[in-house]
């Protein structure tokens, strides 16, 4: 089959986006349950907290134009942002590395892929990102960051030695306090360059050649 005019892809992500509209309820059913327990990712298990169709096209754009290969992601949910991930590399001829703490979810995006003709492009490691990745050797072209934000820092420092002068670490609800502090710390290092997009939702970390 020809991934490349795969029309699989884009009639389970219009499936996926649309269903996706129902979260409003069930986030307020996570965020009622966090109101007398610290908030974990298990509340959210029925929750897609998804990217927007506008960023998934963006990333597509992203990938083709720097012909990145190499895709690592933390934070699968139920696949949407790894569908447009993969709509990006079958172009390049690339891969995609992508992680889920919550077993169900995975096993839901497996079955998403499946359904788009794109598992073979994809592997999905079930668990904690912090124990799935921690063995990541190979070079990383685009570190796509939208799991829990405690971990952006930890997961960005552990991967750091996989980056290459051309990698882009996209920084997904780059404004939530979490994410501002782990974005405080890493601006520190003058190696790397920030860029914001969807009015600070996103920001991409690039690293400084000069
Ligand atoms: C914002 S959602 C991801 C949405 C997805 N990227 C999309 O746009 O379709 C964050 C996901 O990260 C997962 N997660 C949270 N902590 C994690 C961890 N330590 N390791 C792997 N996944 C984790 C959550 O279970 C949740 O499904």
């Amino acid at each position: 089959m020809d991934l490349v005019k795969n029309n699989n892809i884009e009639n389970t992500l219009n499936y996926l986006l649309s269903d996706s509209k129902k979260d409003k309820y069930k986030i307020i059913k996570g965020l009622a349950k966090s109101m007398f327990t610290p908030m974990q990712p298990s509340d959210f298990k029925d929750a897609y907290l998804s990217i927007s169709k506008k960023q998934g096209e963006g990333l597509v754009q992203l990938i083709k134009s720097n012909n990145f290969k190499n895709i690592v992601e933390f934070g699968t949910s139920f696949g949407i942002s790894t569908l447009y991930l993969a709509k990006g590399v079958i172009e390049t001829q690339g891969h995609i590395i992508t992680t889920e703490l919550i077993e169900s979810k995975a096993h839901k995006a497996i079955e998403n892929f499946k359904k788009a003709r794109v598992n073979t492009i994809i592997e999905v490691r079930i668990g904690d990102a912090m124990e799935t990745l921690k063995n990541h050797r190979a070079s990383i072209d685009l570190l796509f960051l939208d799991g829990w934000k405690d971990l952006y820092l930890p997961i960005f420092q552990m991967l750091e030695p996989n980056f290459n002068n051309n990698t882009i670490v996209y920084v997904d609800n780059a404004n939530m306090e979490e994410s501002l502090a782990f974005l405080k710390t890493v601006s520190q290092n003058k190696k790397y360059k920030f860029q914001t997009e969807f009015n600070g939702k996103v920001v991409l970390i690039t690293i400084n050649n000069k």
